[in-house]
């Protein structure tokens, strides 16, 4: 397989899409949840998503979102995916690929050997998985806080469609992350900013850097 592919989530500024792809991310991702300090506005997406070249997958990330909800955004930003990072079913996946016509990527908590059959359900309904942390409790967001899972949890399983490994990754232990659990695709949010919801493109280039390592 090809080199290391990554997606850089919660892009907030226009100026994070240059920063991104000089770096060699493949997706970029637009968080659509109000709580969140990555929070993008319609016409705000609309904007940074419209800099984007082709060929560079554009992610929107959405929580339950509803139908109107995702209609809004659909037919306000262009897109190529659809992330589901809330508690959606197998149905919900294959009813949002079928309404909207995109892929939908799944995200799926982990912590404890427990959350491995999630996995493996959303294994079979969507396009592709988001392998993430599980988030602590009491955080505000189900995603997107900057930790880690004991990676070992997943060290040689494997799924059906292709899948991303993210929480808490960063330039400095990607190298490890990937080693362990054998990813070939990594997302990263907290890792490249150096304040919640603000990009650090220095940080990016060297998130970037790692991955060429690997690739
Ligand atoms: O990033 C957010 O603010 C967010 C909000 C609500 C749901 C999910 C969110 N992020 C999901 C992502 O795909 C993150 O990139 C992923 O969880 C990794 O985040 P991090 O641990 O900060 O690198």
């Amino acid at each position: 397989m090809a080199g290391l592919r990554f997606k850089i989530c919660g892009l907030t500024d226009p100026a994070d899409v240059p920063a991104a792809l000089l770096a060699g991310a493949g997706y970029l991702g637009f968080v659509f949840f109000p709580k969140s300090a990555r929070h993008l506005t319609i016409p705000d997406a609309a904007l940074i998503a419209g800099t984007v070249p082709e060929g560079i997958c554009k992610v929107a990330l959405t929580v339950n979102a509803s139908d109107a909800e995702l209609d809004a955004i659909v037919g306000g930003v262009p897109l190529d995916m659809i992330q589901l990072h809330g508690s959606e079913t197998a149905e919900r996946v294959d009813e949002v690929r079928d309404r909207f016509g995109l892929p939908v990527m799944k995200a799926v908590g982990v912590s404890s050997e427990e959350d491995l059959p999630k996995l493996d359900e959303m294994g079979r309904a969507a396009d592709q998985l988001l392998v993430d942390a599980k988030p602590p409790k009491g955080a505000d967001l189900p995603g997107g806080n900057g930790v880690a899972f004991d990676w070992r949890l997943i060290a040689g399983r494997r799924w059906p469609v292709p899948w991303m490994l993210a929480g808490g990754l960063t330039p400095e232990n990607l190298d490890e992350a990937v080693r362990l659990t054998g990813a070939r695709q990594v997302d990263v949010s907290s890792g490249v900013e150096r304040a919640p919801g603000v990009k650090d493109a220095d940080r990016i280039a060297a998130f970037g850097a790692a991955a060429r390592r690997l690739g």
